[in-house]
């Protein structure tokens, strides 16, 4: 391929270096957490956010006091995000129907979704309180129908977030605790003295809390990884500098480590944004975070062609794909790898990480290859079953798996067969004689 990077991020032996680390203080802390319960919790939460209260469960007092604290107009706006969000996935719920199928006379195989039992669902809050993860998991959750909910953030700058834990509330958490980080998905996973484990770890979070549900799959499900923030402005000549700018700090700002790219096949497009984020990144208030993101990760990288802007965007497969040009429904119909997309100059991804109505909880670290984000699917388990309702679909389907089963030396499998083409199929076993 033809690319020509204009700017490049921190080199893959630098990124995975920074990955080793937080591989290591996940699993040393991890470890704490299954030896010495509720105490090493208090520690952690202690050291890592200076703060230890007598209960890290909030109740409903606690609750209620801190909902009254939440302005109406930012109660509304909650609101509003919670309902844009809850028609979305009951739609998406809707679309997920149990089958019952007859595949040959007499047998039937059907599958049923089910809601996972119980999930916790966490909402970061070390550096901005993320009020609108609340409604990604909490609120999915409840659309799907799981019976038992909790939540878990930090607290921000030494207390529960208001705004946060009314969003959990409002979403349908049934427990509400404020732990953040390997603490919190370590207590909700492995479970401590005063919390009950959960079957399910969903939610985003930094680097940290999305390794921890990383080595905590297996004990529990966990939605996907959802790690520190990626974006990617795939533009032409379509549209400025300023809004490709604007739209790469706009996710920058995430923390320290939030890749943003831009792919274009516009040379003048692809230098006039390098120097417009250098510009926003002189008035941009959150600039101390951006910048050092863009420092380590941000890319400007510049194609001959739009068949090529699509490899390069499948191959990163980045989180989010902001898509402005001539041909956007294109890359629709033919992007395969990403966690969301968002079409067109007048949609952004700030619309989707907080009001519109898709999931923002999303793939990152190139998961986009083989999952997408979060959705009321994730909470609903789909298991078969199968009966075989009359006797001639028990003989005949006896005699098949009969054979097939001694095809592979499983005696005692045919078996299982045999004893039914026996009782039902009234005829010789269809290795029978021979064997005996
Ligand atoms: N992929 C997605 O869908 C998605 C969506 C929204 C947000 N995000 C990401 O979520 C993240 C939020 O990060 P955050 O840090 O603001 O909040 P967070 O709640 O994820 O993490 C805060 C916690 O991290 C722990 N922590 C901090 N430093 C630590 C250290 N050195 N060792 C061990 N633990 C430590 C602390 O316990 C603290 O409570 C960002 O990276 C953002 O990009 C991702
Ligand atoms: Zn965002």
């Amino acid at each position: 391929m033809a690319v020509d990077y204009l700017k490049r991020g921190k080199p893959e032996a630098e990124r995975s270096e920074d990955d080793a680390k937080v591989r290591a203080v996940v699993e040393a802390t991890l470890s704490e957490i299954e030896a010495r319960g509720d105490a090493a919790v208090r520690e952690l939460s202690e050291k890592f956010d200076g703060y230890a209260p007598e209960n890290f469960r909030l109740n409903a007092s606690e609750i209620e006091a801190l909902m009254n604290q939440v302005s109406g107009r930012d109660m509304d706006d909650i609101k509003f995000a919670q309902e844009q969000v809850r028609k979305f996935a009951q739609a998406q719920r809707d679309s997920m129907t149990d089958i019952e199928v007859e595949t040959l006379p007499g047998v039937i195989l059907g599958h049923k979704n089910i809601p996972v039992r119980s999930v916790g669902c966490y909402v970061p809050g070390g550096k901005f309180p993320m009020v609108a993860s609340a409604h990604m998991s909490v609120a999915t959750a409840s659309v799907a129908g799981v019976p038992r909910i909790i939540a878990a953030t930090p607290p921000f700058k030494g207390a529960p977030n208001p705004a946060v834990i009314a969003a959990m509330h409002l979403g349908g958490a049934h427990e509400i605790y404020v732990l953040g980080g390997i603490q919190a998905v370590g207590a909700m996973a492995i479970g401590t003295e005063t919390i009950d484990p959960v079957h399910m770890l969903v939610g985003p979070g930094n680097a940290f809390v999305a390794e921890a549900k990383r080595q905590l799959f297996g004990r529990v499900g966990i939605d996907l990884f959802a790690g520190p923030t990626e974006t990617m402005v795939i533009a032409d000549d379509t549209v400025d500098a300023e809004m490709c700018a604007t739209d790469l700090l706009g996710q920058a700002e995430h923390g320290y480590n939030s890749p943003a790219v831009l792919v274009t096949n516009s040379r003048k497009l692809a230098t006039e944004t390098l120097a417009e984020i250098e510009r926003l990144l002189e008035i941009l208030p959150t600039a101390e975070t951006a910048r050092k993101s863009w420092e380590d990760y941000g890319e400007v990288i510049l194609c001959d062609s739009y068949d090529e802007m699509l490899a390069v965007a499948d191959e990163i497969a980045s989180e989010h794909v902001q898509v402005m040009t001539d041909r956007d429904d294109w890359f629709l119909d033919n992007m395969t790898c990403y966690g969301a997309l968002f079409l067109g100059p007048r949609t952004n991804v700030a619309n989707g990480d907080k009001v519109i109505g898709t999931n923002h909880t999303l793939p990152t670290k190139k998961a986009g290859r083989y999952t997408g984000g979060l959705w009321v699917g994730k909470f609903l388990k789909t298991h078969s079953y199968q009966k075989i309702l009359t006797d001639e679909a028990a003989a005949e389907m006896g005699a098949y798996c009969s054979r097939l089963c001694m095809l592979e030396g499983f005696v005692g499998h045919a078996e299982q067969a045999n004893i039914r083409v026996r009782r039902y199929g009234g005829g010789n076993v269809p290795y029978g004689e021979a064997a005996e």
